[in-house]
């Protein structure tokens, strides 16, 4: 038989045909969006930090804003020192001033009183609650002439507090710019938006973040079989199925990084050309079904004419395939751009998703700032193995507790059993028999 081309030949065309949208999209003027759309986007530019972060020194504890030396050297002999209670500043207050030798209640969060050095925290005061307190915002004003002269007003109230342990200097205090400074970049350009970096970039006040702008790719799934969406979309008409792969590319896609719009088409090449046509500018083109030996393939009878090519290659499910630069007589592609990319899935579901992951979600990923490979990991089989000898099979696959795993039967229509599937594991090229035992590589259907 003739020998098919590669899965790695294969991925070298698709990488080389988006290589011009991915320099496009490198080079694009960066969207400004606001934080709340900004997850799993890419920072177009590095970020520098605009304040310290925390913003003041601030408590670690619910506890006891102290002098160490009001406890050291008032107190040497002491097991239990106590001191005056003062007044307290909740998270929100403004710093107070801490009146020396005084026990200044702080609560985690709040800003530590000028002039204290530690918190204790209040487990280790001898009754290990708080009694009643007065806020010093809400204290009254301090006898004149005292406030900001460093002069010891008097303590509020005459309680006093136990202190069971002695703190160290800078004990429980979360000082300014230890996270951060002001000025040090906050995330280089290219890094991908996490929850963490949009609380870190929101915990710095911006609200506006420059982004990568993101591949527009049209997804068209094609057939006459399709269903059209009607209110009752259980109903079908004989002969006809609902559209998986629609929904399936949309969200794969959209995860991996993409700005995604989907269109059905039925199987009418001018249909499918007016489609591609009329849709705004977009960076690729990618459509399921249409392509094999059929009498009827809408894809390639509409996408051959316009520079695509069509091959087996040796790789199931996912073995007709085909892509091309179409060279439309009207082009709306995108900017810049002198012809459309295409890539042209096979239609049976399975088939579909598997080639989504294996040749264009690797481009989507490094263009979202991660990398482009999946980890693979050696696993051995839980049972033997029959496989094509020609092509490299990917075995939907359950991962048992043992650590072996159990292939799932290979059909390309076999969509629930993917979706229950934990595992692709890959049975070579080459190889039409593998024992119970061997390993293979696998790698995770949800990374
Ligand atoms: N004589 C041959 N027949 C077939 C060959 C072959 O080499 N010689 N290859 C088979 C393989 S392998 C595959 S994969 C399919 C690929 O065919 P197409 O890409 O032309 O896909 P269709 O025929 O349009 O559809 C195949 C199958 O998938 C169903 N389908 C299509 N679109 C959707 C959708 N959006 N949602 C759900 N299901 C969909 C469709 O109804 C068919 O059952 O060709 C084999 N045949
Ligand atoms: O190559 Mo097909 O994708 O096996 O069903």
């Amino acid at each position: 038989m003739t020998e098919l081309r590669t899965v790695e030949d294969h991925l070298a065309e698709v990488t080389a045909l988006l290589a011009p949208v991915v320099t496009r999209l490198h080079a694009a003027e960066p969207e400004l969006i606001p934080l709340d759309a900004a997850a799993g986007r890419v920072c177009a530019r590095s970020i520098t930090a605009p304040a310290d972060l925390p913003p003041f020194d601030n408590s670690q504890m619910d506890g006891y804003a102290v002098r160490v030396a009001d406890l050291t050297s008032l107190f040497p002999s002491l097991n239990a020192p106590s001191l005056p209670l003062g007044l307290a500043t909740a998270a929100g207050d403004p710093p107070a001033t801490h009146i020396p030798g005084t026990a200044s209640p702080v609560m985690t969060g709040a800003p530590i009183p000028a002039g204290a050095d530690a918190v204790v925290p209040v487990e280790a005061t001898t009754t290990g609650r708080f009694p009643a307190l007065t806020r010093h915002t809400q204290a009254p004003p301090s006898p004149e002439g005292t406030e900001g002269t460093g002069a010891a007003p008097e303590p509020a109230h005459t309680a006093q507090i136990g202190i069971t342990k002695t703190p160290e200097p800078g004990a429980f205090i979360r000082r300014r710019g230890t996270d951060i400074r002001a000025g040090q970049v906050l995330f280089d350009a290219g890094t991908r938006l996490s929850p963490a970096h949009l609380g870190a970039l929101a915990a710095s006040g911006i609200t506006t973040v420059p982004v990568r702008p993101r591949m527009r790719i049209l997804v068209c799934t094609t057939g006459d079989e399709l269903a059209p969406d009607t209110p009752d979309i259980t109903a079908l008409a004989p002969g006809r199925i609902h559209d998986a792969n629609g929904p399936m590319l949309v969200h794969l896609l959209r995860d991996a990084g993409a700005e995604v719009t989907l269109a059905r088409c039925p199987d009418d090449p001018a249909a499918l050309l007016a489609l591609v046509i009329e849709h705004t500018a977009p960076d690729l083109v990618v459509t399921s079904g249409g392509i094999s030996a059929g009498a009827f393939e809408v894809v390639r009878d509409t996408f051959q004419p316009l520079g695509a090519r069509f091959a087996s290659i040796a790789l199931q499910p996912g073995g007709p395939q085909g892509l091309g630069a179409l060279q439309l007589p009207h082009h709306t592609g995108a900017p810049g751009a002198s012809t459309l990319p295409a890539l042209c899935f096979p239609g049976n579901p399975v088939s579909t998703l598997l080639s989504a992951l294996l040749f264009l979600v690797p481009t989507l990923r490094e263009l979202a700032g991660r990398p482009a490979r999946r980890t693979t990991v050696q696993r051995p089989l839980a049972t033997d193995v029959d496989s094509p000898e020609h092509q490299l099979q990917l075995r939907r696959a359950v991962l048992e507790t043992d650590g072996t795993v159990t292939c799932l039967p290979p059909g390309s229509h076999l969509l629930h059993n993917l979706a229950t599937a934990d595992l692709i594991a890959e049975i070579p090229l080459g190889v039409s028999h593998l024992p119970a035992g061997t390993p293979v590589t696998t790698w995770s259907l949800h990374d």
